[in-house]
């Protein structure tokens, strides 16, 4: 099965209203393959996202950069996968490396987010990545695993005491990995400009297809997409796209906001209409 390609624009925690506006119709004058071929979806901050989803083109999609692990209730600051629904968003975006690293994040923890967005309906960004330290280590393949193992299956009744009768009775398995999309970011080159290499990429993807094919099966090896973030721009992502088990990209830099991290030179709509032009290199389209 062809696996569509996906390109993600994480905005983390960037812009003003204006600024979300002004990138909300940029958007939705790009030209871009058709949604056949490629799917796009966009993260804004949580205050955002009722602007962007009612702006926003509805072949593009919407997510959230984060959800809280069970049912709603006495958790002041979190927003539940129900309130997420509810609101009309489709996807959302966990165990970014910023929220495992700042806010201490452990690996079941995200597991246990995992379990609990699928089952609400919500489709996931999964996120996994290795510091430099762990690289340079040469445990990158040791780390990614356990961080994807800890997404497929949930700890969550041993390991966390917070009440989700959910998970304490569902047993324990990501069983619709069509709703998962993997993000391979190593941390080291998150916000840094040092992009993996092609080569790296590749090897790191391909690691974690084999890790899908001996512990979900052949099938769900074959159709998971397995994306890349950190550091890309309109300049490297033709190379990385071309990569066979690089599936997509997830993104702050070029989907950038005015005024954002980027390049900040004011071109910010030929920047999003050169990332989709480079993309279409790709041999798939
Ligand atoms: O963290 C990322 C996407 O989630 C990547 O960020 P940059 O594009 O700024 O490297």
């Amino acid at each position: 099965m062809g696996r569509k390609f996906f390109v993600g624009g994480n905005w983390k925690c960037n812009g003003t209203i204006e600024e979300v506006k002004k990138i909300v119709t940029m958007l939705n004058e790009a030209e871009v393959p058709s949604q056949d071929v490629v799917e796009v979806v966009v993260s804004p901050p949580f205050v955002f996202l009722p602007v962007v989803k009612s702006l926003l083109r509805p072949d593009f999609h919407v997510a959230a950069q984060n959800c809280w692990v069970g049912k709603g209730g006495a958790f002041t600051g979190e927003v539940s996968a129900k309130m997420l629904v509810n609101l009309g968003i489709t996807w959302v975006i966990l165990g970014h490396s910023e929220r495992r690293l700042v806010l201490g994040e452990s690996n079941e923890f995200v597991g246990d987010k995992v379990a609990y967005a699928l089952s609400q309906g919500l489709k996931v960004i999964a996120c996994v990545g290795e510091t430099l330290e762990q690289r340079e280590s040469g445990s990158t393949t040791v780390v990614v695993a356990a961080q994807t193992k800890a997404i497929a299956v949930t700890y969550f009744a041993t390991v966390h005491k917070v009440n989700c009768a959910f998970l304490k009775k569902s047993g324990d398995r990501v069983s619709n990995w069509s709703n998962v999309v993997l993000a391979y970011e190593p941390v080291w080159a998150i916000g840094t400009g040092k992009v993996a290499t092609p080569t790296q990429a590749q090897e790191v993807h391909s690691e974690l297809r084999k890790w899908l094919q001996e512990n979900a099966g052949a099938e769900v090896a074959a159709s998971t997409r397995i994306i890349y973030g950190g550091s890309v721009n309109g300049a490297n992502c033709k190379e990385l796209a071309i990569q066979p088990d690089v599936d997509g990209f997830l993104n702050c830099r070029e989907l950038k906001l005015a005024g954002g991290n980027g390049n900040g030179n004011g071109s910010d709509r030929a920047v999003v209409r050169l990332w989709f032009r480079k993309l279409e290199g790709r041999k798939v389209w």
